[in-house]
């Protein structure tokens, strides 16, 4: 479970003093972090820390400025965000991102089919569509929404279409899962369903989350790091973090104030 110092084994993702300038000013300030394979990681911080860029970084969406960052070993330098997918990367966007107008189905089959490389392949996917078929109700299952299968997508609930997308990120059996405020709008009934959900599909995966309601992150991380004006200044078991003095200050005080 564990990446932290003394751990052995290659880590999932090994970030090593990660930059990110736009123009003169640098955003990412020298960042390192090292996640597990089987690790729950949420990343906090206030607004405008770099959450967002060091995912857009990690993910390949931007050109690191300096630094490296490794996944399950090998170097993602130069890689477009569509080859660290398939590396066994994937990514939740904060947005929604499903086709509303596609059946729940389909919108997971087509997702499938994109991360085994068949997207232009029509016959192809015909003499698949069987095992493709199995595969994506193996993901309706695994995702709660198995009697909503033939509904389309923009008539489910809103917690419902982010368990679709959650269900969409781990279609292609990424073994590294990114989520970007996956509770963000939600009520509290919405937001525990959708912590049960992902406590249950990222069994034996990696998770790296950025997320702003202390309860997910508690609930949820078996460790925290906190950024904050593009440094991370401290990475720890949630109960460590809560506890040190500088997150505090910086961070966790109002955030947790800000709860109640
Ligand atoms: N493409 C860009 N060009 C210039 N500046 C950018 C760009 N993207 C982000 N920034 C700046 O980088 C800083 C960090 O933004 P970022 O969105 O990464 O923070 P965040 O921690 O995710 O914030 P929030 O919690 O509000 O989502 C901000 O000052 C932002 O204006």
């Amino acid at each position: 479970m564990s990446s932290q110092p003394g751990q052995a084994g290659t880590p999932a993702l090994l970030i090593d003093d990660l930059r990110k300038s736009f123009g003169k000013t640098e955003i990412i300030r020298g960042v390192n972090l090292s996640i597990a394979r089987g690790e729950r990681h949420a990343v906090i911080g206030p607004n405008g820390a770099g959450k967002s860029t060091l995912f857009n970084l990690i993910t390949g969406r931007f050109p690191c400025s300096g630094g490296k960052i490794k996944l399950h070993g090998q170097d993602l330098k130069g890689l477009a965000p569509f080859q660290i997918n398939r590396m066994g990367l994937s990514r939740s966007f904060q947005i929604t991102n499903i086709f509303p107008n596609m059946s729940v189905f389909e919108n997971v089959r087509c997702s499938l089919l994109w991360s085994r490389g068949y997207r232009y392949s029509f016959w192809h996917m015909v003499s698949k569509s069987r095992e493709l078929t199995e595969a994506t109700d193996a993901v309706l299952e695994q995702i709660n929404l198995t009697e909503r299968r033939e509904l389309p997508a923009g008539t489910l609930s809103y917690a419902e279409q982010r368990a679709l997308e959650i269900g969409i990120t781990m279609a292609g059996g990424a073994d590294v899962i990114m989520l970007d405020e996956p509770t963000a709008g939600m009520s509290h009934s919405e937001t525990d369903y959708i912590m049960d959900l992902i406590r249950q599909v990222t069994v034996n995966k990696t998770l790296i989350m950025v997320e702003h309601d202390m309860g997910v992150v508690f609930g949820l991380a078996d460790y925290i790091s906190v950024l904050v004006y593009g440094e991370i200044i401290a990475t720890g078991r949630p109960e460590e973090v809560r506890a040190n003095p500088k997150v505090q200050e910086a961070y966790l005080g109002a955030a947790l104030e800000a709860e109640h």
